[in-house]
């Protein structure tokens, strides 16, 4: 897979970026939408995305996931303002999954705020009118195969998008999803991952919609660790946005102590941005991916790698294949981070 930005233009990738990451020298920026339930380690891909050069930042949609879909909107006003691009649209997803019932907030991770309980004053902008699928399918409506997806979390918003246009999968240029966990262990219960658990029925809508889909489970993710000392080497750096961050991350952090022994923090979000970004630092497997709906393993997903050739048909079968993030460049994407978190 091409990285977004070539050679030369990466070599600047640091430098002079604009409100919503574009230089005049991209002629052909990349267009996202941000899906998102910010989050801490939301928040972190966020504030990259927007000071990364080459991308354009359409808007960012919310969803329920780390915060109730409401919190998720007013944290996505307050990152647009603390990014310094107010005027990006924020427009409001689904309060709750397809099946009308949220299961859990993860306010243990993220803290009551979403933002590691810093509470910040209330963002000055407002939502747009529209909501998250209406304006997801209005864009990639307007830039048919040029409107990239980031989604960070549960996918009932893209899945809404898909039922309002059936177009929706072929007129999207690419959706990354941070979801699952490939042959490993979940975090939400040793079968499930968070953004898939929060809605498994959306999560098999748009993993099996035909799109053009890169997941990066947390089997990926928890590979990429911010140590104890990067998060001091982040809290003295002269980045942007590193006093914020480092503020943020410190419930984060004590969470990780608790729940997983890691005396850091994963980078799930940020990871998973770094993915559309620099595909070339991961390798992929390509398989049909279906998620569990019921029972003790709701949430799983389970992909058909492909080494077998079944006998007869089963629920993988006709479905179009995604790509699912095999492995990881772990210093390549802690460089990247790291360059456009503590970078000034
Ligand atoms: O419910 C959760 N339990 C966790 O242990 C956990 N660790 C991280 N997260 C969030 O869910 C996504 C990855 O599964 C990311 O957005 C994390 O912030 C978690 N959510």
């Amino acid at each position: 897979m091409e990285s977004v930005l070539n050679n030369d233009k990466a070599n600047d990738a640091f430098a002079g970026a604009e409100c919503g990451g574009v230089l005049a020298s991209y002629s052909n920026p990349e267009k996202l939408i941000i899906d998102t339930d910010p989050g801490i380690d939301d928040s972190m891909a966020i504030l990259m995305a927007f000071q990364t050069p080459g991308v354009e930042v359409l808007g960012l949609t919310t969803i329920f996931g780390n915060v109730t879909t409401a919190d998720a909107s007013r944290n996505a006003l307050l990152l647009c303002e603390i990014a310094g691009c107010p005027n990006v649209p924020v427009a409001e997803g689904s309060p709750a999954p397809l099946n009308g019932e949220i299961l859990r907030v993860a306010d243990f991770v993220h803290g009551s705020d979403g933002m590691g309980n810093i509470f910040l004053p209330s963002p000055k902008n407002m939502k747009i009118e529209k909501n998250a699928s209406e304006f997801l399918v209005e864009k990639v409506s307007e830039y048919p195969g040029e409107v990239s997806v980031l989604a960070l979390g549960p996918l009932t918003n893209l899945a809404l998008a898909i039922k309002r246009d059936s177009s929706f999968a072929s007129k999207v240029k690419r959706v990354v999803v941070l979801g699952g966990s490939f042959f490993a262990m979940g975090n939400v219960n040793p079968a499930a991952e968070a953004n898939i658990y929060g809605d498994p029925e959306a999560a098999d809508i748009v993993l099996t919609s035909g799109a053009n889909i890169v997941v990066v489970g947390i089997n990926i993710t928890t590979q990429v660790k911010f140590t104890d000392a990067d998060l001091l080497q982040l809290k003295e750096s002269k980045g942007k946005h590193a006093p914020l961050l480092s503020e943020m991350c410190k419930f984060y952090r004590d969470w990780h102590v608790k729940s997983d022994g890691v005396y850091g923090i994963f980078l799930h979000d940020p990871v998973s941005f770094v993915a559309l970004v620099r595909p070339d630092l991961f390798t992929y497997k390509k398989g049909v991916v279906r998620v569990e709906t019921l029972g003790i393993c709701v949430g799983h997903t389970l992909m058909d790698q492909g080494l077998k050739k079944w006998n007869s048909s089963n629920p993988w079968t006709d479905y179009s294949p995604v790509s699912v993030a095999w492995t990881v460049n772990v210093d390549g994407v802690l460089n990247y981070i790291r360059e456009l978190l503590m970078k000034p």
